[in-house]
């Protein structure tokens, strides 16, 4: 389970405030994936970092009882000055997983050949990529975080092979998808959020999220 409880949060821009959460109380149980629709800027990322425990609400409670994912295709937790080995070495070990395992299947995963033993920092964006989403595939959790869909590499091959593993996975997870296209949620969620003006507004079915959505963003 993972629940918001009278959450707040915004950001001081310099001009004004910015709200993106205005005391949201919701709850995501295992086996019912919800979907976040909201215009861009409007706070998906901040929203999903919170769910992740990557950025603390201002007010108001986030409640964890279950392995909740890093949101896919989030870059940071990799130290650019170690190698590829000593960084997913290093995640097991904190996840209390056997390192030998997670080392062999991230290096099958993401194919970085020689460059697994050399520093991340050398790596091109797409080899970070890889190393990143191959880790989260060799990790397993109970909801998964997506920000805005499936992530994908410029790696044809890569995408096909980690996009089939993670789809698989994902069938008898639980996900919390945000995006701001009700077709990105409906391969995933049943029930459906709408995101405005800091306000969370909680439906049963996506049918009815999309109704009030598409009323709101198309006049
Ligand atoms: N640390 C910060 N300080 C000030 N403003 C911030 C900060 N982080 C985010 N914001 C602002 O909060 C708003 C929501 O940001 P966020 O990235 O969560 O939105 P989003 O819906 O994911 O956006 P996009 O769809 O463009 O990726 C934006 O206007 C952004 O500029």
């Amino acid at each position: 389970m993972l629940e918001f409880e009278n959450v707040s949060k915004s950001f001081w821009t310099g001009a004004q405030r910015k709200v993106i959460l205005d005391r949201a109380s919701f709850r995501v149980e295992l086996g019912n994936s919800l979907g976040i629709l909201a215009p861009n800027g409007t706070g998906k990322t901040t929203i999903v970092n919170m769910m992740a425990g990557l950025e603390k609400p201002d007010e108001g409670a986030i409640r964890r009882n279950c392995r909740i994912s890093f949101p896919l295709g989030f870059m940071g937790g990799v130290v650019n000055r170690h190698t590829a080995r000593e960084n997913v070495r290093y995640i097991a070990r904190l996840y209390g997983l056997d390192p030998d395992y997670i080392e062999a299947f991230c290096r099958w995963i993401c194919n970085l050949e020689e460059y697994f033993d050399m520093p991340v920092g050398t790596f091109s964006q797409g080899m970070r990529a890889r190393l990143n989403f191959s880790l989260l595939l060799a990790l397993d959790f109970d909801i998964y975080l997506i920000d805005e869909g499936m992530p994908s590499t410029t790696d044809v091959a890569f995408n096909k092979r980690a996009g089939q593993i993670l789809r698989e996975r994902l069938k008898d997870r639980t996900i919390v998808v945000v995006s701001h296209k009700a077709q990105t949620l409906e391969k995933f969620c049943r029930t459906a959020a709408v995101l405005r003006d800091g306000r969370l507004h909680m439906f049963d079915t996506l049918e009815e999220a999309k109704a009030l959505y598409d009323y709101q963003t198309q006049g």
